[in-house]
This record gives C-alpha cells, sequence and structure tokens, in this order.
C-alpha cells in the first residue's frame, strides 16, 4: 500500500493503490476536457439496426459519474456518466417507437430503448422538482467531442448496492479523487445546496 500522506495523531494515513481501478471508460484513460463554443451532438443508441437517435442542441452542464443503481451504464462500467441540458434542446430524431419509460414512478422518467435498454434521456415532469427543465443525458452516446466534462462523482456508496464489494470502496474513491472527480454520497455540495434552497423558498422561509 502507498503511502501518499503523512503521520496524523500517531496513525498512519494511507492511500489504498488505484492503479487498475476503473469506473467509466469516458474517465478511466484521464477526464477529457470540453470544447468552448460547442453546440451539441446527437445520441444513438446501442442497436445495430434501427438505432434510436436523439438530437442535443447544446452544450451540457454539470456532467458527473453517478453511482446510483438507477442511472443507466455502459457494460461493465462501475458509475454511469451522466450531464444535464435544458429539454428544449432535447429532440427524438429518429425511432422514438422504440422507447419506454424504464420506472413510470420515478421523479426522473428514463426514456430508454426497448430493444438495447440504452437510457436515451430523463426528464422530470413534476413542475415543483428543482431541476424541472433539465433533461439528464449519457454524452457518450454521442460521437462528438467536446462536451462538458465531468466534474464530481455522485451516489458513489450505491455502487456496494449493485454489488461493488465494500472493502474495494477507499481504492474506488482515491481513483476518483485522483481523476479530480470529488467523490460524494448525494450529489455535489453546491447541486444539494439548489435543492434545499428551492425547497426552503417553497416554505417561504427564505
Ligand atoms: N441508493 C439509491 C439512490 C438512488 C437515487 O437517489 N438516485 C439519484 C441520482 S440519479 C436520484 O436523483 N434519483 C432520482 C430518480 O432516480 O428518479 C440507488 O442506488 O438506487
Ligand atoms: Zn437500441
Ligand atoms: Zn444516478
Amino acid at each position: 500500500m502507498s503511502i501518499l500522506s503523512g503521520l496524523f495523531g500517531g496513525k498512519t494515513v494511507s492511500t489504498p493503490p488505484t492503479s487498475g481501478v476503473k469506473i467509466h471508460p469516458a474517465v478511466d484513460d484521464g477526464v477529457p476536457g470540453g470544447k468552448k463554443g460547442f453546440s451539441g451532438g446527437t445520441l444513438t443508441c446501442k442497436c445495430k439496426t434501427d438505432p434510436v437517435k436523439v438530437r442535443v442542441s447544446a452544450q451540457t452542464a454539470h456532467n458527473h459519474v453517478c453511482g446510483c443503481t438507477k442511472c443507466w451504464k455502459p457494460a461493465g462500467a462501475v458509475f454511469a456518466q451522466i450531464a444535464v441540458v435544458g429539454r428544449d434542446h432535447v429532440a427524438i430524431v429518429e425511432h422514438g417507437e422504440k422507447l419506454e419509460v424504464v420506472d413510470p414512478s420515478a421523479t426522473i422518467q428514463r426514456h430508454a430503448c426497448k430493444a438495447c435498454g440504452t437510457h436515451m434521456f430523463g426528464r422530470i415532469e413534476n413542475e415543483g422538482h428543482p431541476f424541472h427543465g433539465l433533461d439528464f443525458v449519457h454524452t457518450e452516446l454521442s460521437n462528438q467531442d467536446g462536451w462538458s466534462p465531468p466534474e464530481f462523482a455522485a451516489f458513489v456508496s450505491s455502487i456496494i448496492e449493485s454489488g461493488t464489494p465494500p472493502d474495494q470502496m477507499p481504492a474506488i474513491r482515491a481513483r476518483l479523487d485522483e481523476l479530480g472527480l470529488p467523490p460524494y454520497d448525494a450529489l455535489s455540495p453546491a447541486l444539494m445546496d439548489v435543492i434545499s434552497t428551492h425547497v426552503a423558498k417553497q416554505k417561504g422561509l427564505i
């Protein structure tokens, strides 16, 4: 085990080795930079024939990796990669008939291809939700480079719910830190503050 930090209170603080720790193919070789002036692209599902295509006509924001069990992950990935974009900038352009909502009772209505299972976009229909108006998209489904890069890791502890052994968590969190994706067990503090501010305003407290 590599010891990267010093001694605190008589205890050795060590960082577990991160080599070989996989997060998601889009970040495993380093987090790519976004492109200034990038204005969107087309998401394509994994079907070999008649794929669903969704046009995203704007740059995304708040891109992150998510460890929750509900977000779609490419085969073998431990985390999903997911960003938001205004819903007016998301349009189904081909084979919308193949889409269905995965869990109609969920806050985020994830529209997935019935044939290959890929989630093409997630939409919040509840007008009172703090993120209403934003759609959730997996930008790796496009061939274009330049999307806003992931900035943090959300719902990290939730990967255990998909079967990651708990003893791997220190190495996974260390790898996320190394990649510049600070690990959180909910959303990032900035986004949690947005949610709580919305709730406090709805209550008339601020
Ligand atoms: N521990 C739960 C967390 C699920 C969760 O709260 N996911 C977040 C991040 S995507 C969320 O906002 N979910 C709303 C939804 O799925 O509709 C799991 O892994 O299933
Ligand atoms: Zn498909
Ligand atoms: Zn999620």
